[in-house]
């Protein structure tokens, strides 16, 4: 019997009094509590920010916005708390890769619509991807970032132009559809067996296993695996195959937040070469040091960060705004004019026309945004009835009865899940409706 525990952590050493069951209930308490503290400063710090983000070009409230922005910086930041993550993978280095590794010349990318006519969605492409690049790819929903990535990665041939692949390339593709490629009814040992029908079972399952795959799961059929379970296999086929060029469509969507940080940390070590898509701001931060956009058709540099992005988006959606209102009061004088002229009713018609017109177009710039938001309320109502339900649990003493143990440990790190997640979504709801705001 012991009557003092220590638990090492993070190159910590922290001293429990009581023994290891005593000692399991102190940590889950401390956790659940340092949990709470870091959502309760992050919450502030989200406020503060986007006090600050508000204000700061108004004269009349610089100095409250300056206030904030010390408030900020004096804060000490507290760690969310981590229940140790379960694995962490890395990608292996490429043996070696061409450079240029890619060259498109003036290539459209696009669809054949049924009846054979194009579709063109991002044209007269110019892009060398050189060695070692780190790309982040932007744009608003619909631009065009997909196609291009499809058309990179080969599974889109380009309408026209031309694409040269570097000798040696090899590149891996990651976007949410090819889950579906997937077969239900094999297991992850015998989709990596398919890659690699020479090497020894064992080595395979060892690979799975630095996936979280190990035992039992190596050898299940894959059908009841959950979205991010598919995810994080198919990022190990894909990783099993080394790819000098890795392009990554939304890697992080269906991941849970121990895989989203794993994949983070390796993406981040990754040598080779990555474009990437992604709403997840931090991965993006994280692991590209170059943005390229996607807008109007065309994909060109965008020199300058996340922020400055942001900040074209907002100035983008205010020039939509002002460009279609300086239609709808072109049209108004040009009624007016015809009024002097005797056309009244065929311009008082015209301008009717140009104003349901110009309010069509207000709605068709909004109704994605609302759409979004829709998705994203109905999300963050789902995570904040389950949010309740686990924080009543947690707080409940019977919890901490050893029988609830591992239904306690689930429940801590569902907790952090679900925080996690409910802060990204505030974060884009907020910016969602200050898109929205721009519109009008
Ligand atoms: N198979 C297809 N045939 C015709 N048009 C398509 C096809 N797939 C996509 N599109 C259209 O191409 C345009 C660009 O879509 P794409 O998915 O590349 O955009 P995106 O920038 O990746 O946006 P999101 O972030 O919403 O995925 C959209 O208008 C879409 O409707």
């Amino acid at each position: 019997m012991c009557n003092v525990t220590l638990h090492l952590e993070n190159q910590q050493t922290k001293r429990y009094g009581g023994n290891y069951s005593q000692f399991e209930v102190l940590r889950a308490q401390q956790i659940a509590l340092q949990q709470s503290a870091y959502e309760k400063q992050q919450r502030t710090v989200a406020h503060l920010q986007s006090y600050i983000n508000r204000f700061k070009a108004q004269a009349t409230k610089a100095r409250q916005a300056q206030s904030r922005v010390k408030a900020l910086e004096k804060m000490e930041l507290i760690a969310p708390a981590h229940v140790a993550s379960p694995f962490t993978f890395e990608f292996r280095t490429p043996d070696s890769a061409p450079n240029p590794m890619m060259v498109m010349e003036d290539v459209r990318c696009g669809y054949h619509a049924e009846d054979g006519a194009e579709i063109p969605i991002v044209e007269r492409v110019m892009l060398s991807i050189q060695n070692a690049q780190r790309i982040g790819l932007l744009g608003a929903n619909g631009q065009g970032k997909s196609t291009l990535i499809k058309t990179l990665a080969g599974t889109l041939e380009p309408l026209s132009g031309h694409v040269r692949e570097g000798k040696g390339l090899r590149i891996g593709y990651f976007a949410q559809h090819q889950l579906e490629t997937l077969r239900p009814d094999d297991t992850p040992l015998q989709h990596l067996a398919r890659l690699a029908p020479d090497t020894r079972e064992q080595e395979l399952r060892d690979f799975l296993g630095s996936f979280n795959f190990s035992g039992d799961m190596a050898t299940s059929k894959i059908a009841p695996f959950s979205g991010g379970e598919k995810a994080r296999l198919a990022l190990a086929l894909i990783i099993w195959q080394k790819p000098n060029l890795l392009l990554l469509d939304e890697p992080t969507n269906h991941l849970d937040l121990e895989t989203r940080h794993a994949l983070t940390m390796a993406l981040a070590q990754f040598e080779g070469t990555l474009i990437l898509v992604s709403h997840d701001r931090h991965l993006l931060r994280a692991t590209t040091d170059q943005f390229m956009l996607v807008a109007k058709h065309r994909l060109q540099e965008f020199d300058g960060d996340l922020d400055d992005y942001r900040d074209w988006l907002l100035q983008h959606a205010a020039e939509q705004r002002a460009a279609l209102k300086a239609n709808a009061s072109g049209a108004a004088d040009a009624a007016s004019n015809g009024a002097a002229s005797g056309e009244l009713n065929v311009n008082r018609k015209e301008q009717r026309r140009l104003e349901a017109e110009t309010r069509q177009k207000l709605a068709h710039l909004k109704k994605p945004l609302q759409g979004r938001i829709a998705k994203i309320e109905k999300e963050m109502d789902a995570l904040n009835a389950e949010k309740t339900t686990l924080d009543a649990f947690v707080a409940d003493p019977a919890s901490y009865e050893p029988e609830q143990k591992s239904r306690l440990t689930e429940a801590i790190r569902r907790q952090a899940d679900v925080n996690a997640r409910l802060d990204t979504l505030e974060a884009e709801w907020l910016e969602t409706h200050e898109e929205l705001e721009q519109i009008g």
